[in-house]
């Protein structure tokens, strides 16, 4: 059994309170950047995302997933990303996934300053950004519309109040302007066997961007992280539901931002229950060209910044590759 980790447990409430005093929220944006240097992770409550809006998403990722195979394929010609793929029991894929996934990946063109598709390493990849995924399901649609402005909102306040505790004066970044938002509903059935018991519904991975918002299910527990125990050596925990939170966790964008300071954590889903289980994760990113920068503050006087600026863009691309093994298995198509 994998013993569980207690990640902190914050309530945002402070934040959206007119009234709140400054103590208490400096308390809060306090309690965030201790969780963003030990964990990476961590629960938020009183998070302003409606219920009835989480709900809502949460009813139409199960209905989506109740589909038929034939309904769902429909959703699958959309390309290597995007859309509607069932991972479970690919052969071409280097680990045996039990996952299925709808993503919903904003549209490149949507850039004002988008590099244009076709353009070098971007070729082979241009279906990842294709024009807007028509979701032909008006509520389907709908919810997902609102529930992405709802995110961005949150994940635009939480970058400022991270900022402010890094030291920023200055919250406007230019990089930041069209954050590049993707939804993904994750799905993993049922595992009925039970020398099944150890496959791997997503694999390690660390998320790309700045924040990911996760909505998990709390029936079941399946979703891990690698924390460092006290000699420093790396060891898996599980993240046990807490009702009405959402898990944030920062994405490796936040690493070169905070210039080192911050942790981007690998997490996965081992799901070994006789249970399926849904999850939304939602990704709060800078424009899909923007070079990130290193938040100035963090610098020692004298210093240049530890990392190199990385282009978002080029990381998510690459990060695809590597993900689903697309480069070592060229006859590979997801
Ligand atoms: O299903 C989960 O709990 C994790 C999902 C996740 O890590 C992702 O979609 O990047
Ligand atoms: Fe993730």
């Amino acid at each position: 059994m994998t013993a569980s980790v207690s990640l902190p447990i914050i309530d945002f409430q402070p934040m959206l309170d007119a009234d709140a005093d400054a103590a208490a929220r400096k308390a809060v944006a306090q309690q965030i950047d201790a969780a963003c240097r030990q964990y990476g992770f961590f629960y938020l409550v009183h998070h302003g995302i409606p219920a009835e809006l989480q709900e809502a998403m949460r009813k139409q990722a199960t209905q989506f997933f109740n589909r038929s195979p034939e309904e769902k394929v429909q959703y699958s010609k959309y390309g290597t990303v995007r859309g509607y793929h069932n991972y479970t029991n690919q052969a071409k894929l280097d680990e045996n996934l039990q996952h299925e996934v709808l993503a919903i990946v904003q549209p490149l063109g949507h850039h004002r300053n988008g590099r244009p598709i076709g353009d070098d390493a971007s070729t082979a990849n241009a279906d990842v950004f294709g024009p807007l995924m028509e979701i032909a399901d008006r509520a389907l649609r709908t919810t997902i519309e609102q529930y992405r402005a709802a995110i961005m909102q949150l994940g635009r306040h939480m970058l400022a109040v991270i900022a402010g505790e890094l030291g920023a004066t200055e919250f406007d970044f230019e990089w930041l302007r069209d954050p590049f938002c993707t939804i993904r509903m994750n799905y993993y059935p049922t595992c009925e066997a039970v020398d099944r018991a150890h496959e791997v519904g997503l694999k390690a991975h660390t998320d790309v961007g700045m924040l990911t918002f996760l909505d998990q299910d709390t029936h079941v527990t399946s979703l891990q992280i690698q924390v460092e125990d006290a000699n420093g050596d790396s060891t898996w925990r599980t993240v046990e539901p807490v009702p009405g939170s959402l898990i944030v966790n920062l994405g490796d964008m936040m690493v070169p931002w905070s210039n080192g300071q911050y942790r981007s954590a690998m997490h996965r889903v081992i799901h070994p229950h006789k249970t399926n289980r849904h999850s939304i994760a939602t990704f709060f990113d800078p424009r899909f060209d923007a070079m990130v920068p290193t938040l100035k503050e963090t610098m020692p006087a004298g210093e240049a910044p530890r990392y190199p600026p990385g282009c978002y863009g080029d990381t998510v691309l690459g990060k695809i590759k590597d993900f689903y093994a697309l480069s070592a298995k060229p006859d590979a198509t997801v």
